[in-house]
C-alpha cells in the first residue's frame, strides 16, 4: 500500500495531541477523522489503526526510535519511519523521512522483540504488578491479547426490533454483520464501517458496545416490573441495555456523580425509545439513604484502571500509575459498602468492572463480604472474562444475593 503524505500528517498530528497535550486516544480519533470530508472508508482505517497502534505499541517505538517524550515533529516522523519499517512499508522519498535507519531498525527489533515490557509496550511497574497478580502465564497471554485491535461490535436495541432485521438492515447498506451465538444481541461487523452515519443508529436500532460489555446486562438479568438500579450509570452503556431487557416495564434509575454523563445517557434514551429509566445525581448522602433497601437488582459498574479495555484505550497504559491504582480501589469498596444498601433482602447486587486485576476484582469482593455491610450477602458466582481466552474487552463480574 502506498502511504499518502496526508494521511501520515494526520496521524502525525494525531499523535502529538495524544503524547504531548493527553488528548484521549479515541478522541483523538474521532476528531482528525472529521477534519477531511474526503476521506473514504480506507483512509479513515488507516488513520485509525495506524494511531492506535503507534499509542499501543509506544515504548517499543520510542526504543527503536531513540526518542523520548514529550515529541518534537521530528520525533514523530522518526516514529513513523520505525512503524512503517516493521510493517514492511517501502518509506517514500519526503524530507522527513530521509535517513531513516531501516537496517539498524530492523536488528534492533530483534533484541527488543526479547523482553515483553518493549515487545508488547507495558511500562515497567504496570508489568511488574501484573505479573504478581495474575501470574507470568496469564500476563504473557493478556498483554498480547490487550494490545490486538478490538472488533467492532454492535448490541441490538431489542426494544426497536430484533437481530435479524438489524443485519438486513446492514445488509441493505452492503455492511456485512454476523449474530454472535453467546450472546442475544451481538451482532459483529468483520469489516470496519462508519455506522453512526446509518439511519439505523440514528433511529436507535443500535448500539456500538463490545460482546463482553453486553453480558454485564445479562448477569444483572432483570425482569419487567421491577426497580433496578445503575449505580455508576455514566453515559449508560449497560442502563440502556438494561432498559430493553426489562422491555421498558418497572423501574430504573441511573445515578453518576457527573451530571454531564447523566444529560448525555437521557439523550441516548430519548434516541433509543427507553421510557422507564430516571437518573439522578449523586450529590449528596441523601440521594444514597433515599434508596436503601429499595431495589431488586443493583449493578455497580465500577470505576476501575480500565486494564481490560486497553484494545480501545491504549493510551490507559501510560496514564495509570501505583498511586491512582491505590486511590480507585479505595473508592471500589467504598461504593461497593455504600450502594450495597439499596438492596433489598431476597434482592441480587452486579459488581462488574472492565479490569483483569484481582485487586479490583475478587479481593475487592472478598473484602465487602468479610465487611459488616457485607455480613448480610452471600456470593452466587463471579467469573473474570479474559481477552485472550474471549478475543473480547476483559471484564469482572460477581453477583451477591442479599439473604438478610
Ligand atoms: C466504568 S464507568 C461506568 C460506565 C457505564 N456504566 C457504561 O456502561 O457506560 C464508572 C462510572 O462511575 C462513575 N463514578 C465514579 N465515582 C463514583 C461514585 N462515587 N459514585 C457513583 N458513580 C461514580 C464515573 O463517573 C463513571 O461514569
Amino acid at each position: 500500500m502506498r502511504l499518502h503524505k496526508n494521511l501520515v500528517w494526520a496521524v502525525i498530528q494525531g499523535l502529538e495531541s495524544i503524547v504531548n497535550k493527553e488528548e484521549q486516544a479515541d478522541k483523538a480519533v474521532e476528531r482528525i477523522l472529521k477534519t477531511d470530508k474526503r476521506w473514504g472508508a480506507r483512509d479513515r482505517g488507516f488513520i485509525a489503526s495506524t494511531l492506535y497502534e503507534m499509542v499501543r505499541y509506544r515504548r517499543l517505538y520510542e526504543s527503536l526510535a531513540e526518542v523520548k517524550a514529550p515529541y518534537k515533529r521530528s520525533d514523530c516522523f522518526r516514529l513513523f519511519g520505525v512503524w512503517a519499517t516493521l510493517r514492511g512499508h517501502a518509506l517514500p522519498e519526503w524530507p522527513e523521512l530521509q535517513g531513516t535507519p531501516v537496517r539498524r531498525i530492523k536488528g534492533r527489533y530483534e533484541e527488543a522483540r526479547k523482553s515483553r515490557v518493549l515487545r508488547e509496550s507495558f511500562p515497567d511497574w504496570l508489568d511488574q504488578r501484573c505479573v504478581e497478580e495474575l501470574g507470568e502465564k496469564r500476563w504473557e497471554a493478556e498483554s498480547a491479547a490487550l494490545n490486538k485491535e478490538a472488533d467492532l461490535l454492535l448490541r441490538t436495541n431489542t426494544l426497536k426490533g430484533n437481530r435479524q432485521d438489524l443485519i438486513a438492515l446492514l445488509k441493505e447498506e452492503q455492511i456485512e454483520a454476523k449474530a454472535l451465538p453467546k450472546i442475544a444481541e451481538a451482532v459483529l461487523l468483520p469489516k470496519r464501517a462508519n455506522v453512526f452515519r446509518l439511519n439505523a443508529f440514528k433511529e436507535g436500532r443500535f448500539e456500538v458496545q463490545d460482546a463482553n460489555s453486553q453480558r454485564v446486562a445479562h448477569w444483572v438479568n432483570p425482569r419487567p416490573g421491577e426497580k433496578v438500579i445503575d449505580a455508576c450509570a455514566g453515559a449508560g452503556g449497560k442502563s440502556l441495555h438494561l432498559a430493553a431487557l426489562m422491555e421498558n416495564k418497572g423501574q430504573l434509575i441511573g445515578l453518576d456523580i457527573f451530571p454531564a454523563k447523566l444529560k448525555e445517557l437521557k439523550r441516548r434514551c430519548r434516541r433509543a425509545g427507553v421510557h422507564n429509566l430516571e437518573t439522578r445525581l449523586l450529590d449528596s448522602s441523601k440521594v444514597v439513604k433515599k434508596l436503601k433497601g429499595s431495589a431488586d437488582k443493583v449493578l455497580i459498574d465500577a470505576p476501575c484502571s480500565g486494564l481490560g479495555v486497553l484494545k480501545r484505550n491504549p493510551d490507559t497504559k501510560w496514564k495509570l500509575d501505583p498511586d491512582f491504582l491505590k486511590k480507585i480501589q479505595e473508592r471500589q469498596q467504598e461504593i461497593l459498602q455504600q450502594y450495597s444498601s439499596w438492596v433489598k433482602t431476597g434482592g441480587e447486587l452486579t459488581y462488574a468492572t472492565c479490569s483483569i486485576l484481582p485487586s479490583e476484582n475478587e479481593k475487592q469482593v472478598e473484602l465487602f463480604l468479610k465487611s459488616e455491610t457485607g455480613k448480610g450477602f452471600k456470593l452466587l458466582k463471579q467469573e473474570t472474562l479474559f481477552p485472550s481466552e474471549t478475543g473480547f474487552d476483559g471484564f469482572f463480574l460477581a453477583k451477591l444475593l442479599k439473604e438478610s
